[in-house]
């Protein structure tokens, strides 16, 4: 025999009542089968409503009338039910007032005439059903509400009936109601549907009980909060127990047990997907290991302080009988050895009440000073962590603070198998998300809003959105850019922006400021945020000290952070330190070259580091490595190293040796210099006149730079080329290093005069090495190569 039970949910929507049909008259094919309702839809909710109006001498009438010419209620003889109905509502309109037993009468009707409907439409198709009525055989005690079956005598009842019952016919039974030996009606309380359906399995030695829900099975979180929430397969009553206990609203803790006593399987199933196989709850021992996320809403922190606390016995005592007294349940309860403070978490719409409890059973102690404040904070939410343990609690606790999210009190449990955190609730579904996708290995999902969507950018976003894929299969980790702005305009999409963005940037972006975007990754729930610099502004940067402040780590390729005052290069870093974020910026000096690691890691590692010099620059390096020896007018070699996407947006920032200064101070910063930028002896080769005009202008007039480059190279000497090189010498150790910048002439036979193509080179000299410098060489410049370097960067961040 297997034990089929229907929540309200199943037989409320045309499609989903077809599918409980079908799927009854494919079950009983199979074997004896018994079914249990709910109520359907929302009726238990508008039977209430219902009894409130007449209650408070409203209309209760046309709220009632509404509810009798429902469509479904022609499809069975209901006419008692709705005639108990009447009077019940007739009555408390006429006394204003009800109480529980009434209650209770009201909302039986309910599942009353559920069982009539779904029994008339199996008997419509074909098949013998007949409603039942629990409460004949479900004998509880007179807690009416939330009454408990008094169990050997309803299970004698119980199996009389079935013994008496022709074999042949399905039997529709109410969930949810039962009664009293004196035949008064009680309901079950929360979930009792599924506690009688529990019951009755349990009495009649159900081989299954069947659950049908409108969800395929438990998740490892709310599929609705976290989108890669995955259904769990199996569970083991105990874990079922655990999860029913932290609030999973398909399971209660009274419902499992009946199961337990006589080793009766659970399947969660779903009306609306019947072929899914569900979650199976049995005695199976499964996998040992984190289990679920659930969280609890609407709740508040009650905090309770006192100086004068320390020490006396019985205030605990004293706090939990006040709130007994008014029928407040506590949840997660703090109290730390100082015995100063307790806090603990109540339903939201408890919270005023339990205060008033308190400054009531403590006024005396106010008085005395003893007792010193009483405060509520309010919308918070519980995430537990079912099965977790404290040993492996690191992860998600650094992932979550990480993003910001310090849970105000965790605990975990006696048996130490489940963490609780509370945090505030408009930082649940981010939390969930941090937590689930640390503890269950899911793709961890990074977010990123990139700034500048040039050259660099432009190219970066490509290739993210190219790899994507693969990323997210080797190295589980899934990359989705939420933002991608310029200097007018972003374009936002928290699913993640797709291969269309050049098209949507034009059609659906908007204005924006940076505050708009944080507020957009807020109010999306948006973790793991990073936020690329790819632009050159001075003004962008502005941005990055709110940026981290609201939890973004931070990677540019624009350099400008990096060599404006030493005293915001610090502020910057005290910013990163005081939230826990990040900065890197490995394409600051020579692209996508290694170079700020290994200077950064040499420096670490004591190594000292006497001397770095090199040619910094890889659109310089491709302008002289061809100008020396090309017969082309310096102007069109010019072109080419913009065209290439070699240069700074305004080439004047390379041809003024401002670009090379800057690289040389963000490598002496990395080695704990102070310098400054004005401290920097830079060699500019643009002629006077075409310094101070705009980019536009400059850009039309770079013939004029013929002449003067010209003069040069025709004064170098046989066997000689030209290269515009950098060196940070001086005494490192000291608070200042000497930084040159400057065009020289180098034999051509030389490495530096053996330089092709855009190529950088970097030597490093240290102590260790003595004369042979550390070589760093390769592509000093272009888009694709500094895109990728960043890229680096984004995948060192997401690995952390
Ligand atoms: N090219 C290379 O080889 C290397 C470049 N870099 C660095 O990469 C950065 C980008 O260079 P590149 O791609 O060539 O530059 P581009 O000029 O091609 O692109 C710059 C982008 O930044 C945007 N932008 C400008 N100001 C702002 C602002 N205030 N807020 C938001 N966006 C803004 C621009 O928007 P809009 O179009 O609206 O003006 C544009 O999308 C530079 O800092 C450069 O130093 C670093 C290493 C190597
Ligand atoms: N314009 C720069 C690009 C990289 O920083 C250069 O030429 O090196």
């Amino acid at each position: 025999m297997k034990v089929l039970k229907f929540g309200g949910k199943s037989l409320a929507s045309g499609q989903a009542f077809d599918n409980v049909i079908n799927i009854i008259k494919t079950k009983v094919n199979e074997g004896p089968i018994v079914i249990v309702v709910s109520a359907i839809g929302d009726t238990t909710d508008t039977l209430e409503n219902i009894l409130d109006l007449a209650k408070t001498k409203q209309d209760y009438t046309t709220a009632f009338e509404t509810f009798k010419n429902r469509a479904y209620h022609n499809e069975a003889d209901i006419n008692t039910e709705l005639e108990v109905l009447s009077k019940l509502y007739e009555g408390v309109s006429l006394i204003e007032d009800y109480g529980v037993k009434i209650k209770d009468q009201v909302l039986a009707q309910g599942e009353l005439i559920s069982s009539k409907i779904l029994a008339a439409q199996l008997n419509a198709k074909g098949l013998k059903a007949t409603p039942v009525d629990s409460r004949q055989f479900f004998i509880t005690d007179a807690n009416f509400g939330s009454a408990q079956a008094i169990e050997e005598v309803s299970k004698q009842k119980t199996q009389a009936y079935f013994a008496a019952l022709d074999k042949e016919t399905i039997a529709v039974v109410t969930g949810f109601i039962g009664s009293t030996d004196k035949g008064e009606t009680t309901t079950l309380g929360r979930n009792g549907s599924n506690y009688s359906a529990a019951l009755l399995a349990n009495f009649i030695e159900a081989d299954e009980l069947q659950n049908y829900t409108h969800v395929d099975g438990i998740y490892t979180a709310n599929p609705d909060w976290v989108k890669n929430a995955q259904k769990i397969e199996e569970l083991h009553f105990d874990e079922a127990n655990e999860l029913a206990n932290f609030g999973a609203s398909i399971l209660h803790a009274k419902t499992i047990l009946p199961l337990v006593e006589n080793n009766i399987p659970l399947r969660i199933l779903n009306t609306l997907n019947p072929e899914n196989k569900g979650t199976l709850i049995s005695n199976k021992p499964t996998d040992k290991g984190i289990k679920s996320l659930s969280v609890q809403s609407n709740v508040a922190l009650v905090q309770f302080e006192g100086r004068g606390l320390l020490g006396i016995v019985g205030v605990d005592a004293r706090v939990f009988t006040a709130l007994a007294n008014e029928g407040i349940s506590v949840g997660v309860i703090s109290q730390g050895s100082s015995e100063r403070g307790l806090g603990f978490i109540v339903e939201e719409k408890d919270a005023d009440k339990a205060a008033e409890a308190l400054n009531r059973e403590f006024s005396n102690d106010f008085y005395t000073r003893d007792v010193n404040s009483i405060s509520i904070i309010r919308d918070l939410a519980v995430i537990s962590i079912i099965g977790q343990n404290l040993s492996t609690f690191d992860k998600p606790y650094a992932a979550l603070v990480k993003n910001k999210i310090v849970p105000i009190l965790f605990n975990n449990t006696v048996t130490g198998k489940n963490v609780s955190l509370v945090v505030r609730k408009e930082e649940a579904k981010k939390a969930l998300n941090v937590v689930h996708g640390q503890i269950f290995g899911i793709a961890k999902k990074i977010n990123i809003a990139v700034f500048g969507n040039g050259l660099v950018g432009g190219t970066l976003i490509d290739q993210i959105l190219q790899s994507a894929q693969s990323i997210e299969d080797k190295k589980n980790i899934a990359l989705s850019i939420f933002a991608i702005g310029n200097s007018k305009k972003v374009l936002l999409n928290d699913g993640g922006i797709n291969c269309n963005w050049r098209e949507e940037i034009k059609d659906q972006s908007v204005a924006y400021n940076i505050q708009e975007v944080i507020d957009y990754a807020n109010a999306n729930h948006l973790e793991n945020l990073i936020a690329i610099d790819n632009t050159a502004s001075g003004e962008f940067i502005k941005n990055y000290i709110p940026l981290v402040e609201n939890g973004f780590d931070l990677i540019s390729s624009n350099k400008i952070a990096n060599t404006i005052s030493y005293s915001f290069y610090n502020e910057l870093r005290q910013t990163l330190k005081a939230n826990h974020k990040e900065y890197l910026y490995e394409t600051n000096v020579g692209a996508g070259l290694p170079l700020i690691d290994t200077i950064k890691l040499l420096h670490l590692s004591g190594e000292n580091i006497t001397k770095i010099k090199g040619v910094f620059s890889g659109s310089l390096s491709y302008i002289f490595n061809n100008y020396s020896i090309q017969e082309k007018p310096f102007s069109e070699v010019l072109k080419e190293a913009i065209t290439k996407g070699f240069t700074e947006p305004d080439p004047r920032e390379d041809l003024s040796g401002n670009d090379v200064g800057r690289k040389l101070l963000i490598l002496a910063r990395e080695l704990d210099l102070q310098n400054e930028f004005e401290e920097i002896s830079i060699q500019n080769l643009i002629p006077t006149d075409l310094q101070a005009v705009d980019t536009p202008t400059f850009l039309n007039s770079l013939e004029k730079l013929n002449p003067y480059f010209d003069k040069i190279k025709q004064g170098l000497a046989p066997d000689t080329v030209l290269r515009y090189v950098g060196e940070l010498s001086g005494d490192l150790q000291k608070d200042k290093g000497v930084l040159e910048t400057k065009l020289i002439e180098v034999p051509t036979s030389s490495a530096l005069g053996q330089l092709k193509g855009s190529d950088s080179i970097f030597e490093i000299y240290t102590e260790s090495y003595g004369d042979n410098p550390i070589i760093i060489q390769g592509a000093g410049a272009g888009a694709s190569v500094t895109a990728r370097g960043v890229f680096g960067d984004i995948l060192r961040l997401a690995d952390k």
